[in-house]
């Protein structure tokens, strides 16, 4: 996928997948995940999502990796907060209080990046790329975190074909594709959340179940 597209739907403000305000599978999930406090959460396409403001409440130090500087940027400002910029090969890192967030692209992220990572939070990030490219997410993942650090997956599936992705449509049979030969996959709820996108629901999406999963490496 174009990175291009994403750098210019944060210069339009096409922004309809921000939230303002944390999802909530966050806080009804994340403690089934068993993290100790201070562990280092990783947020991968993070945007400048609240979630991460969540994550951070709880007593973890966040670890983001965003295309857009726009929306890095953004994030902190709206947090109060002035971070101290960094070059590091093609990316540049962004750090301030519990917050360093990787801007670039995620296949660039190097391994020290997510060395001491204790769990994933995936929300709209998967489901971002198209089917090619989740392969090469779950690898790069696979590749980079350490093995035993699960995941909190937000996932989206509509009907085949009412839109062009993103959001591409990511059903149970696709996240077991991608992650059933690594994890255990546990389906936390799914919900009807066709209400809270209006975008999609103008896009032409006429049903959409928003689903929480927990992974949990075997
Ligand atoms: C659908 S948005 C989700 C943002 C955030 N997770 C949220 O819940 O609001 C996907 C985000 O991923 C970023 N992105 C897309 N491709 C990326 C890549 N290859 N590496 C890093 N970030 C990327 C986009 O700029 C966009 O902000």
């Amino acid at each position: 996928m174009d990175p291009n597209f994403w750098i210019e739907r944060w210069k339009n403000a096409e922004i309809g997948f921000h939230r303002e305000k944390v999802h909530d599978f966050l806080p009804r999930y994340w403690a089934s995940l068993g993290l100790a406090a201070g562990s280092a959460v990783f947020v991968p396409l993070c945007g400048k999502s609240y979630d991460m403001v969540w994550l951070a409440a709880q007593g973890h130090r966040v670890i983001g990796c965003e295309l857009s500087p726009l929306a890095v940027d953004a994030f902190f400002r709206e947090q109060d907060l002035v971070a101290d910029v960094r070059p590091e090969g093609a990316l540049a890192v962004w750090s301030a209080g519990p917050f360093t967030i990787w801007c670039g692209d995620i296949f660039e992220l190097p391994q020290e990046a997510l060395r001491d990572v204790a769990a994933v939070y995936d929300r709209a990030a998967l489901v971002a790329f198209p089917p090619s490219l989740q392969v090469r997410y779950a690898e790069t993942l696979l590749t980079l975190l350490p093995p035993e650090a699960p995941m909190l997956l937000v996932s989206l599936a509509y009907p085949d074909g009412q839109i062009n992705g993103p959001p591409f449509s990511t059903p149970l049979a696709q996240v077991d594709a991608l992650f059933a030969d690594t994890h255990d996959i546990a389906l936390a709820e799914t919900r009807d959340g066709l209400d809270e996108s209006q975008n999609l629901k103008a896009r032409g999406v006429t049903s959409l179940d928003e689903t929480a999963y927990i992974l949990k490496r075997t």
